[in-house]
């Protein structure tokens, strides 16, 4: 059980630089090891999940070394990797997983997928289906996790994906590469873009139309290794951007954080709502990144339907948060994908935000929150369900509260941001 800092006396000040972008780092990780030659990747995120990228990697044959946060990938092509004498575990991570399946899809051999409990009730049949329709032969137990991955030759398709995820594009884009002839995907709507664009830095041809949905991969690419520099994570600064805005008298800057248009829901969503914040952004050729100011401000309600949820899907906790200190009742909907992360999202965050007093309806598909109420708690012990990104966004609540507060789990920032209690006590 760990304590929470609660209201400081003097808000959140100073500088940081949060670390490398989770999904980029698991990409990178993966593209390197397709490729021919060395891929040098630094302020590579070193957290469990992309840890077991990692390690999921080196037991597929391909040898990776890491320093602190520069890893270092020899690739071995598209058509190297060996067998995995072991099951792959998967642990937490449903990036890993999904992309993984993917690219296992078409190798020349079978592969079983293992992954922790919470991973292991995530839906898989969502890869797995689309998959099928290349030529996959990928075996769910019940739609879950272990999963076995029976290596086929893949065709080419035409295919309409059913849900709006990044994960389930990366997947059929990793798998089009093993393909016969090119493959086109049609998005429901835009997603995160990350494998598109490395994909096309590591000298792969996939294309994106006009309408920004359709998607064209040609297959059988020689991918050369790359040299590249992992942005801070949009989905980690978000914490410190919500604590910022909340705590009053605080002004920090969050220094080098990707700005891919496709993550940027949350500083979208903080400036409608009225939150003071200067974009500096730094000339790139690969992902745009830039500095990010943020003082305190007096926050309005809003709306959010599910046109704006994949650009702001894993900060959501942290538009609940907003919203429950905004002068209004603000409504976020079109948000159903969240039931199905490391734990059911919206009931965590209402069960959570109900302990300290907050005026929350749950949803079937988000929540209704009334941000003029004032807060009293309940229960002063809150619990992460096992899933940081609720650890964390309960770690910048009791910012706003007076008492002390505990909170079962905390561990779980291990996920994606292991250093976020410490970096949080920096800029306090
Ligand atoms: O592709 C990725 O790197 C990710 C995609 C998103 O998941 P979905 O594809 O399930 O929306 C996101 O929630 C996850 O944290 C990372
Ligand atoms: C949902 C998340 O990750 P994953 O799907 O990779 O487990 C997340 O990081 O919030």
């Amino acid at each position: 059980m760990k304590t929470l800092k609660s209201r400081p006396k003097q808000g959140l000040h100073g500088e940081l630089t949060v670390p490398g972008d989770k999904s980029i780092s698991h990409r990178g990780i993966m593209l390197g090891a397709i490729s021919e030659g060395t891929t040098t990747l630094t302020h590579f995120l070193t957290s469990a999940d992309c840890l077991s990228t990692l390690a999921a990697f080196q037991q597929l044959g391909v040898p990776i070394q890491r320093e602190g946060t520069t890893v270092t990938v020899h690739g071995v092509g598209l058509h190297g990797l060996k067998a995995s004498t072991a099951k792959l575990d998967m642990g937490n991570s449903g990036t890993t997983t999904r992309l993984i399946m993917g690219l296992l899809a078409g190798q020349p051999f079978n592969t079983t997928l293992v992954g922790d409990a919470s991973l292991s009730k995530r839906p898989m049949k969502r890869v797995s289906e689309p998959l099928a329709t290349m030529g996959a032969d990928i075996t769910t137990t019940a739609g879950h996790l272990p999963v076995t991955v029976k290596g086929q030759k893949l065709h080419a398709v035409n295919y309409q994906l059913k849900v709006a995820s990044a994960q389930v594009k990366s997947a059929m884009i990793l798998a089009a590469l093993q393909a016969d002839e090119p493959t086109t995907l049609v998005e429901k709507l835009p997603t995160r873009d990350h494998t598109e664009r490395m994909l096309t830095a590591f000298g792969g041809e996939i294309s994106t139309a006009a309408d920004g949905l359709t998607i064209t991969i040609q297959p059988q690419p020689h991918l050369k290794g790359q040299t590249m520099t992992v942005p801070g994570d949009m989905s980690s600064a978000a914490f410190f951007m919500t604590a910022a805005s909340l705590v009053a008298d605080s002004n920090i800057t969050l220094k080098d954080v990707g700005l891919n248009k496709t993550r940027t829901g949350l500083l979208e969503i903080l400036k409608a709502m009225g939150g003071d914040i200067t974009v500096v952004a730094e000339p790139t050729t690969g992902e745009p990144i830039g500095d990010l100011t943020i003082k305190s401000a007096d926050l309005q309600p809003i709306n959010i339907g599910k046109a704006q949820i994949p650009a702001v899907i894993d900060e959501l906790p942290l538009v609940a948060l907003l919203a429950a200190k905004a002068n209004g009742i603000s409504r976020i909907m079109g948000a159903e994908e969240l039931r199905v992360k490391e734990t059911d999202r919206i009931s965590a965050i209402v069960t959570e935000f109900k302990k300290l007093g907050i005026a929350i309806e749950e949803l079937p598909d988000g929540f209704v929150i009334d941000g003029r109420q004032p807060w009293h708690v309940v229960d002063p012990v809150l619990d992460a369900h096992d899933d940081h990104r609720i650890g964390m966004v309960l770690g910048i609540a009791a910012l706003l509260i007076d008492q002390p507060l505990q909170l079962k789990g905390a561990d779980s920032v291990r996920i994606s941001y292991p250093e976020f209690f410490d970096d949080l006590d920096k800029l306090l």
